[in-house]
């Protein structure tokens, strides 16, 4: 029995050691032809690169042995020409960890899988390289560009030996060299929707990584027409912030300037949502758009780049990992696409869309309740709640210790002046509360008796202040985008549905920057208007006793000082003193024998006046009358009449003050009415506020007023907005 057991335990010992015996031998055949096949791999390069050192290649200005080799080594691919035995195994051996993460049905299909670049740059590079890296074995690229020296920061592929090749052959040669099996479809071209079929043939995915907008939207939209997938990118010029990278559909994209506009153009082409595109929504730091490379004006005029309509003609900051994390972000999109592996539920800021409509919902009630009637639509939209939620407050309340609010509620913060991404703060719920009982009067008109600063302190008021100054930042940033001569798309721009709605109204207006409407008020005033020190004493002043910043700019005090005196008016009404800063520039204009009525509701306003017009030494002259101004007015004599009516109060009364100053002017006399243009929101019929529809009234008035002739001026300014209505009594 024991030998009988032992003989058994020898037989299967002995089977088990044979067995172990021939894995073992194929183990080591498979190793052994493995081996041989990396070295047939190493040695058919190696070979190509002593051929190509053999040549000598004329490259005098190449001398750096790590460049020399890098030459050769982008050259074997093409020496390769007749491509090596590569078989399935290496293939696999190559894609072993995607093969693990796909496995090998999802392998199976993200290699069968057919996709085209359109845009080889920054960004369409990256997303080429690591769809190859990762299986994609047919590959087309579009691109009729060349690569340059300033594109090296950012492309994928491109190397100095690249510099004046085109960009599609330089990916092509990198992806040759990373996956021996790859079939890459070159296409030096630029894709137009007219033939837009051609180069799009076979695709199961379409990348969109195309810089210009109109191109992108023709391509989104055939696409989309046609029932190709495609993933678009939107703009990562600019910008920094790798954690607000994300990826949505087209519709949930929220405040980045180059999705609200593809998403906009579409929505008038048809298309609402069911493109996947990578954003970001960070509003960028300051950024200054480099000029147009001397290469392109000696291409010819500069709107002859215009065959392709809107190409850039200015060049954005970009930092290089952005672009590459937006196509590192196609790629993984695209593969697990491919693989039938979708991303589940790819963006959390999607869910903040709600947050963002009730706040809107919120903000809108308030304002209703304020303006004691009903309001169809604010200045700003829930994009632009995005905007001051995330990017101006960084989702934090302005009161310290600036908590996360468990309800986040905007509140326009100065009530004296209209509701705009400026103005409008991010309070917890009971704060917004209490910002409004105290800031408002039961009849929704502004209270008297309490400013935000008083309410809130220094501190809080500090930070609203660099919130607005960002605010400001982030309009002007937008505003050069999107002008004509500063565009990251160029050309002609028709593109001011980009902004948000505060800033679109604007852009609909008029086509300069604030920068620039401020750069050229100080270039003007510093050859028409001298250095004073009292009015920078004056405006230091107001700062300083918290009035807000709406007095009229440096410019339109001197020219009200001019109108005064070219009208030779002896006596002044002024509605709507604040702190006197418009006061004393028409103080200055009336000759000495001359007064100014100036009436204040306010009476720290009226005080703090009264101190600069002391300043001035123009107190004889003037006299500030402190209370609401429909009541003072009431108790000026007609017999004594006035020259010149400078109105600048409360908007919704200007009929009022406009019907008084008529009783009040003398014949031939002038009354002049500030901020009736607003942005132009005074003209757009889906707009309305108590401001603009105190404008309204008085406009349609003064139709068929016979006692006076008007017209309205544009004053534009530093203000970037506005204009004055310049009356004359018959
Ligand atoms: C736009 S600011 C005037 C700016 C000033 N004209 C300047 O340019 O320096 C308007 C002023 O009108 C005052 N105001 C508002 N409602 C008023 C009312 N009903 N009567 C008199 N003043 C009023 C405000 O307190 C504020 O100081």
């Amino acid at each position: 029995m024991t030998l009988n057991l032992s003989h058994r335990t020898q037989l299967v010992a002995t089977a088990v050691a044979a067995s172990l015996a021939t894995a073992g031998l194929v183990h080591a055949y498979n190793t052994h032809i493995r081996r041989t096949r990396r070295k047939e791999l190493d040695d058919e390069v190696r070979r190509s690169i002593s051929a190509l050192d053999s040549m000598q290649i004329d490259r005098e200005d190449v001398e750096s042995q790590a460049f020399r080799s890098q030459l050769n080594l982008q050259s074997t691919s093409r020496a390769n020409g007749s491509s090596l035995d590569y078989d399935e195994d290496l293939i696999r051996e190559q894609l072993a960890r995607n093969y693990a993460f796909f496995g090998d049905e999802g392998m199976a299909k993200i290699r069968k899988g057919r996709v085209v670049v359109v845009g080889c740059g920054g960004v369409g590079s990256w997303a080429a390289v690591m769809l190859v890296r990762s299986g994609i074995s047919n590959i087309r690229l579009v691109d009729f560009d060349y690569v340059t020296l300033s594109s090296l920061n950012r492309h994928a592929t491109a190397t100095l030996v690249d510099v004046g090749t085109p960009k599609v052959k330089c990916i092509e040669k990198t992806l040759k060299q990373i996956a021996k099996w790859v079939e890459v479809d070159s296409r030096i071209e630029i894709w137009r929707k007219e033939e837009g079929g051609r180069l799009l043939e076979d695709a199961d995915w379409v990348i969109d990584a195309i810089d210009n907008i109109q191109t992108k939207v023709d391509l989104l939209k055939y696409c989309y027409d046609n029932k190709i997938k495609v993933f678009s990118s939107m703009g990562s010029g600019a910008k920094c912030d790798p954690t607000r990278i994300q990826i949505s559909d087209i519709s949930h994209t929220v405040y980045d300037p180059l999705a609200r506009s593809v998403r906009r153009r579409l929505r008038l082409l048809g298309v609402d949502s069911g493109i996947p595109v990578v954003y970001s929504t960070e509003v960028p730091g300051d950024v200054k758009l480099l000029p147009l490379p001397e290469e392109e004006f000696q291409k010819g005029p500069v709107k002859e780049l215009g065959v392709f309509d809107d190409f850039r003609v200015r060049i954005l900051p970009v930092l290089g990992p952005l672009p590459s994390i937006f196509g590192l972000n196609i790629a993984t999109y695209v593969l697990c696409e491919l693989a039938e592996k979708p991303i589940g539920n790819p963006l959390p800021i999607k869910n903040r869309k709600k947050l963002y409509e009730r706040m809107y919902r919120d903000l809108l009630k308030r304002e209703c309740k304020i303006a004691g009637h009903q309001i169809n639509k604010l200045p700003i939209d829930e994009d632009d709640v995005a905007l001051i939620f995330e990017d101006l407050h960084r989702g934090r309340s302005v009161v310290p210790p600036y908590d996360i609010p468990s309800r986040p509620t905007l509140v326009r913060w100065d009530p004296t002046r209209p509701l705009s991404i400026e103005n409008c703060v991010v309070f917890e719920l009971n704060d917004a509360d209490k910002h409004v009982n105290a800031l408002w009067n039961p009849d929704g008109s502004a209270s008297t008796t309490t400013t935000p600063a008083e309410l809130w302190g220094p501190e809080i008021r500090e930070v609203v202040d660099r919130r607005a100054a960002e605010a400001r930042r982030v309009r002007d940033w937008v505003m050069r985008l999107i002008h004509p001569r500063g565009s990251v798309f160029g050309g002609i721009c028709m593109i001011y549905k980009l902004l948000p709605k505060t800033m679109a109204g604007r852009q609909t207006y008029f086509h300069t920057s604030l920068e620039e409407w401020t750069r050229s008020d100080e270039y003007h005033n510093s050859f028409l208007i001298p250095k004073d020190d009292i009015l920078d004493a004056v405006v230091k002043n107001n700062h300083e006793q918290g009035l807000p910043d709406i007095a009229v700019t440096v410019a339109q005090g001197k020219f009200l000082n001019l109108l005064v005196k070219t009208t030779g008016a002896k006596r002044v009404l002024e509605i709507g003193t604040l702190g006197g800063y418009s006061t004393i520039w028409i103080g200055r204009g009336v000759p000495s024998d001359g007064s100014v009525t100036t009436l204040e509701l306010n009476p720290q306003h009226a005080k703090v006046a009264t101190d600069n017009i002391k300043l001035a030494g123009l107190a004889d002259k003037i006299s500030v009358v402190v209370g609401p101004a429909v009541e003072s007015l009431a108790k000026l004599d007609a017999k004594e009449p006035f020259d010149f009516v400078f109105i600048d109060a409360d908007k919704p009364s200007n009929l009022i003050y406009f019907t008084e100053a008529k009783r009040l002017v003398r014949p031939g006399g002038v009354i002049i009415v500030d901020n009736v243009v607003r942005y132009g929101r005074v003209a757009d019929p889906e707009y309305s506020d108590n401001n603009v529809e105190g404008v309204r009234r008085l406009l349609h008035a003064l139709k068929d007023d016979q006692d006076v002739e008007a017209t309205t001026i544009g004053t534009v300014s530093e203000k970037g907005y506005d204009g004055f209505i310049y009356a004359i009594r018959k």
